[in-house]
């Protein structure tokens, strides 16, 4: 089974502090989602992945090959779909295939049968004689992850691939990505939990250039377990709960308040003890800082 290991990799952009430290991760195949706050580092790990970008320090090896020597090994199973993905709008989307197709080398007698097949994958086979000037964000996106499969790729790297989707094009999005980590490594970088929740096998929590935790969603749930609470306050007890403990949510009922709250003993007399969310295990990690190591599950 391919598997890609990345071992104490970090990286210093020019006389700025350091973006990723000494993350070690081994990645077989599933859908790893990987989450973390703004500027965590997210972009910068998988931008190495992607052989775009050297690291200070470390290590990437597929398969056995020292992917930061011969990034080719690993560019020929790759399928790369960044933040700030593009098109040609005066393209259709076959001819915008064919064209990535041709620049990615791939055999010209082969490529037509290829395009056909990619744009099957992402449903956009009626609509692929359209200009994609005429395409929804949405649609955009799912010729983002077409245009990474032409190569049939071992390992995808998606960065916020779900940013814009409405609701629906969303449940679509998802059900693509489920199909293809069945037999590939893919690698998701989201902010949106509810993405990680429904696709991710495997979840790596990066924070301030670390792996935080990492682990299965099932985990990450059974770590936040007794954490989680929710009560009917008023306002003059909902003020001084946000002030004592992290609130995951609030529904504002009258004069009253229904707030889901984080915290490790119970907030307020009034909390009952509630089943987590991945969002509120998530907030529940984030809140555990770097310098309480104690509080957290071990990395194995
Ligand atoms: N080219 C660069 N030069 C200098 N610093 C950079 C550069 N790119 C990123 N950084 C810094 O490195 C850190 C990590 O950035 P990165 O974009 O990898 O985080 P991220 O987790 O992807 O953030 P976001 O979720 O906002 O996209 C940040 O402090 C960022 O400001």
């Amino acid at each position: 089974m391919a598997t890609l290991i990345i071992d104490l990799l970090s990286k210093r952009y020019e006389k700025q502090r350091w973006a990723l430290q000494d993350i070690s991760l081994q990645l077989d195949a599933g859908i790893w989602g990987l989450i973390g706050p703004n500027g965590a580092g997210k972009t910068t790990l998988l931008r190495i992945l992607a052989t775009l970008l050297t690291p200070t320090r470390g290590s990437v090896t597929w398969n056995g090959t020292d992917v930061l020597r011969h990034p080719q090994v690993l560019r020929h199973h790759l399928g790369y779909l960044p933040q700030d993905f593009g098109v040609y709008p005066q393209l259709t989307a076959r001819e915008f295939l064919h064209y990535i197709g041709e620049l990615k080398g791939l055999q010209t007698s082969a490529l037509k049968r290829r395009v056909d097949e990619v744009l099957e994958v992402v449903h956009l086979t009626r609509d692929a004689d359209r200009r994609l000037k005429s395409y929804s964000g949405g649609m955009i996106r799912r010729v983002g992850i077409a245009q990474t499969l032409l190569n049939d790729p071992q390992v995808l790297i998606l960065d916020e691939p779900t940013v814009g989707l409405d609701p629906a094009e969303r449940v679509q999005f998802r059900e693509t990505i489920t199909t293809l980590g069945e037999e590939r490594i893919v690698i998701l970088s989201t902010h949106i939990i509810s993405d990680v929740e429904a696709m991710a096998s495997d979840i790596a929590l990066i924070q301030q250039g670390q792996l935080h935790w990492r682990g299965t969603p099932e985990a990450l749930l059974d770590d936040a377990a007794s954490v989680v609470w929710s009560a009917t306050l008023n306002s003059a007890e909902f003020e001084h709960i946000r002030k004592q403990c992290q609130v995951s949510q609030v529904i504002r009922r009258g004069a009253l308040v229904e707030a889901r709250m984080i915290a490790p003993v119970q907030p307020h007399p009034k909390a009952i003890n509630i089943r987590p969310t991945l969002e509120d295990a998530y907030l529940y990690m984030q809140g555990n800082t770097i310098e309480n190591q104690e509080l957290l599950t071990p990395l194995s």
